[in-house]
């Protein structure tokens, strides 16, 4: 018997890195997905094959023995066949470009945690996004969780780390232009850097936190009136308290530019360092936005926001 899952890929509207703070972050999932198939096999090994690599160890390994990033999928699996006589091959296939703030990571830890589970029980999405988080610790420990949550569930929420999250009915219509600077990025060495410029600028990074607070409260009533305008003007804006923290570069800046000029606004989406931005636009001015990337010799394509979040089959 084959379990399939798949999940979404993601973007950070507003709030990223702060909300690793506790700040309410707005995100979305995105129309790009990852599948993973899972099967049980005679064999007592557990076997992953993915377009990055393969891994084929036996059950019970130390997780501080494995440097692959397949480690997830490992723990996920051997978590749940450690105590069946059984072996499992998992096979991951992906849209979502790796390392580049869309959320790969996450959607394969959801997709990996519903294919698996699934072979043995009817485990909800509840259960499914606490695994996943679990999974997503073993590569990047400070994980606000923002981006399991919002591959699991789908659509556009409002998300705090205690809390949780809350999704935001409007279902507005949007499109975003994704373009990517094809610089790699880890999340966790940016989070890292993230922290270590909180505690050279406590009072800086403090009245950061309380601006993007306000901002996402705004956000969240425009995003009720549907005032596409007045959103690009907080993507703006956050992106000025991005430029703050560190996160840029002048590559990542010159994308932003040339997002602005087309688009409601612009900026870096997820961890930065490299990566994607997005520049939000509607059916008015969506094609113009790609031109001017193109003309620039940037990679970019248009996602719309996936309203179903994890599939299994
Ligand atoms: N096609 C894939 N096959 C297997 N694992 C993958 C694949 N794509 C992504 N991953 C997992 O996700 C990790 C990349 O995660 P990372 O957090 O650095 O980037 P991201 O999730 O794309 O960006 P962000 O967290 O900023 O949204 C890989 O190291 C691997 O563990
Ligand atoms: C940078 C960050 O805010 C988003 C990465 O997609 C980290 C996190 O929320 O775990």
């Amino acid at each position: 018997m084959k379990s399939k899952a798949s999940a979404p890929g993601k973007v950070i509207l507003f709030g990223e890195h702060f909300v690793v703070y506790g700040i309410k972050a707005i995100l979305c999932a995105i129309d790009k997905r990852i599948t993973v198939t899972a099967e049980k096999t005679k064999e007592r090994k557990i076997s992953i094959k993915s377009n990055i690599g393969k891994l084929e160890l036996e059950k019970n390994i130390s997780l501080s023995e494995i440097n692959s990033p397949l480690k997830p999928f490992y723990y996920l699996a051997n978590k749940i066949i450690k105590n069946h006589d059984i072996g499992i091959e998992i096979i991951i296939e992906s849209e979502i470009p790796l390392g580049v703030g869309l959320g790969s990571s996450s959607a394969c830890c959801v997709a990996g945690a519903a294919a698996i589970s699934r072979l043995f029980a009817d485990t909800t999405k509840e259960e499914i996004l606490k695994l996943a988080i679990e999974a997503e610790k073993t590569i990047f420990q400070n994980t606000s969780g923002a981006d399991c949550t919002v591959c699991t569930y789908g659509g556009i929420m409002e998300y705090d780390k205690e809390s949780g999250f809350t999704t935001i009915e409007s279902q507005p219509n949007f499109h975003l232009v994704i373009a990517n600077s094809n610089i790699e990025h880890s999340t966790e060495t940016i989070v890292a850097a993230v922290k270590e410029f909180k505690a050279k600028n406590e009072e800086e990074f403090s009245t950061l936190c309380r601006n993007e607070s306000e901002l996402i409260e705004d956000v969240l009533k425009e995003l009720k009136d549907n005032n596409i305008k007045e959103i690009g003007n907080k993507v703006i804006q956050n992106q000025e308290y991005l430029e703050k923290i560190g996160i840029s570069n002048d590559k990542l800046r010159d994308m932003v530019k040339i997002g602005k000029n087309r688009s409601f606004g612009a900026k870096i989406t997820g961890a930065g360092g490299g990566g994607c931005i997005f520049a939000l636009t509607d059916k008015s001015n969506l094609d113009n936005t790609i031109k001017q990337f193109k003309d620039n010799n940037y990679d970019c394509f248009s996602v719309k926001i996936d309203f179903k979040g994890l599939d299994t089959f």
